[in-house]
């Protein structure tokens, strides 16, 4: 295992949001695999849904993925679909510390409403994530840190996910 940070979790978990204050922290290089899918397509991810299809999408999501984790020493956040592939899931496992971030079903709704971003939630937040909830209900279960973000502060997330880092050897104390 090598000695990345990668955050998974459902949309709206915080997985970017936590890890731009974890890497800002820690020092430490922060990536975010949905960035890096907007750099290489030159477009947004609405317009490559839209143009290209999930597929499309899907597959350069892995293709960025495993360029990333090519990497040593980043905070990698991923989009809420990359575990949806056991390749991915695989990689992700080989290049660090996988750590899954939660929260319950009306917290995602509240975080989500105001965002345009997510093409898998257009015509309905709250009926979308409940479904896709029901869908990747074990998705996220194989990374061996768990952590519920329901009702915390970024800064509590972040000192849970260091006091992790230190148990799994990933960094040390100070
Ligand atoms: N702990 C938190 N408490 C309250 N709001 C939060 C928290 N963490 C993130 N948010 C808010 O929730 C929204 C989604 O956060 P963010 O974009 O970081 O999620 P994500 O897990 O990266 O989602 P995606 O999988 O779609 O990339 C943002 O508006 C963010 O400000
Ligand atoms: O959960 C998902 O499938 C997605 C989450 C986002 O981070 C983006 O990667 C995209 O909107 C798809
Ligand atoms: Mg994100």
């Amino acid at each position: 295992m090598r000695n990345n940070l990668i955050l998974v979790g459902f949309m709206g978990t915080g997985k970017t949001t936590v890890g731009a204050a974890l890497s800002e922290e820690l020092g430490m290089i922060h990536r975010d695999l949905d960035e890096g899918i907007v750099e290489r397509a030159g477009c947004t991810i609405p317009q490559l849904f839209e143009q290209k299809g999930e597929a499309f999408f899907r597959d350069m999501e892995a293709a960025v993925l495993a360029d990333l984790l090519k990497q040593h020493g980043l905070v990698l956040t991923t989009g809420g679909g990359a575990v949806l592939r056991a390749e991915n899931v695989q990689r992700m496992l080989e290049g660090g510390l996988v750590v899954a971030l939660s929260a319950t079903e009306e917290e995602l709704v509240r975080r989500l409403e105001r965002d345009q971003n997510r093409p898998l939630l257009a015509g309905g937040v709250a009926q979308r994530v409940k479904a896709l909830l029901e869908q990747r209900k074990d998705s996220y279960t194989f990374a061996p840190v768990q952590i519920d973000t329901t009702g915390k502060e970024v800064a509590e997330i972040v000192a849970e996910i260091r006091l992790a880092m230190v148990e799994k050897g990933l960094i040390g104390k100070d």
